[in-house]
């Protein structure tokens, strides 16, 4: 086999969260060299001036977001920004020739009108958004390995729909009976300074929020729907937990086979996701938890079939910034690219 293309990427957002995986994930991926970071207040100052420890991983300043800038240097584009700036972005940067991958909300909708009702604002890039490829590798490889964009999926959703995706691609439950109980680390909302954000309010406490109203409701069910082949709609609680990464979702779903026991679904889910390498079924009586995952690109998941009340029960866990965010759209890149899909992926989490 001949050498690999080095491609450069650049990164806009990059004093995020997201942004500083990224940066950490392609200076150890062998194919990506790093050329480019853009952010808004952040602008002027080096990468390293913000992140002292990662000072070996770039020298480079942020810059302040110019299209053609980036177009002329890059031939891919990270957007890891606040719902509703990428679509201001992407369509330009398309037009220049670049592969664009984005970590928002904006390109996760086939439907334009789900989105302006969950997320608000004008959008006037319908077209574009009509090419955009959900980044669920798992479950749309194939599409993701022609498209030019990507809206890659959010840190719930990922969790969630690797959880319900073979009971729903097989038909296998009661269509509206999933709900699914998930819980967040705080890093799931950025780096952003919220008061219940602050440790003396999240410490030691756990709470639910966006209850019967969270945004990623839709996206779980729009990907739901697909894989079912028919309109389902899912009910979602998220917590936020006393921790910095890592998501657990615990999804229940009434099973339409009462005959089904827990070694049947550890054979179906193994079967699904057997040419699946950042998904690990475990064995049947095991059961994940987000330490497992923590920076590593993993899906864990683990199921049970409660008996007296023919529920399925699947615990999916993992890093919301790795598979729930930048390792995941590295992983797309890989798929876009050709390349292998672990290519420059942290595979084994940290632990403890
Ligand atoms: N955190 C998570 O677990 C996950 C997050 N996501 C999504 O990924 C995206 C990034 O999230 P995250 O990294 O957590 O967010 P952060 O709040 O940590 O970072 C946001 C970044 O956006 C930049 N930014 C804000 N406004 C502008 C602007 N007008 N122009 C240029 N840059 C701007 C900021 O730059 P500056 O500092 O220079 O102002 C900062 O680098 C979001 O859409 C989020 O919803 C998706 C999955 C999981
Ligand atoms: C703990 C926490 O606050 N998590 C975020 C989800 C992060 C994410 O994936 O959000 P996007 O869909 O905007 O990309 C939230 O609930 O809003």
């Amino acid at each position: 086999m001949g050498e690999l293309e080095t491609v450069r990427v650049g990164i806009v957002g990059a004093s995020g969260y997201g942004g500083v995986q990224l940066v950490r994930l392609i200076r150890d991926h062998p194919q990506l060299d790093l050329v480019y970071l853009g952010g808004d207040s952040s602008a002027g100052k080096p990468f390293s001036d913000l992140y002292p420890h990662l000072s070996q991983a770039t020298d480079l300043i942020i810059e302040s977001v110019d299209v053609d800038t980036i177009a002329d240097r890059c031939q891919v584009v990270f957007l890891s920004l606040p719902n509703g700036l990428a679509y201001q972005m992407a369509p330009r940067l398309l037009e220049k020739g670049c592969k664009v991958l984005d970590l928002s909300a904006d390109y996760r909708f086939s439907n334009l009108e789900t989105y302006k009702n969950w997320y608000g604002g004008d959008r006037a890039d319908a077209e574009t958004a009509a090419v955009a490829v959900y980044g669920l590798p798992e479950l749309y490889r194939d599409r993701i390995k022609d498209a030019q964009l990507v809206g890659c999926p959010g840190c719930y959703p990922t969790a969630s729909i690797l959880a319900l995706a073979p009971l729903l691609k097989q038909g296998m439950i009661v269509p509206n009976s999933a709900i699914i109980d998930a819980k967040s680390g705080i890093s799931g909302a950025g780096r952003q300074a919220k008061t219940n954000l602050l440790l003396a309010e999240a410490d030691n406490s756990v709470a639910a929020y966006g209850v019967g109203r969270h945004r990623h409701t839709p996206e779980i069910e729009s990907i739901g729907s697909d894989l079912a082949g028919q309109d389902i709609l899912v009910q979602f609680t998220p917590h936020l937990m006393p921790m910095v990464r890592g998501i657990l979702s615990t999804v229940y779903a009434t099973l339409r086979d009462p005959g089904l026991v827990r070694e049947d679904l550890v054979t179906i889910y193994t079967a699904f996701y057997r040419n699946s390498p950042w998904v690990r079924v475990l064995p049947a009586g095991v059961f994940p938890q987000t330490k497992w995952a923590m920076n590593s690109n993993m899906c864990y998941l683990g199921v049970e079939i409660d008996q007296r009340t023919d529920r399925a029960i699947v615990i999916s866990a993992i890093d919301n910034l790795l598979k729930g965010q930048a390792g995941q759209a590295i992983q797309c890149l890989n798929i876009m690219m050709g390349w292998d899909e672990t290519l420059g992926l942290p595979e084994l989490g940290f632990y403890p």
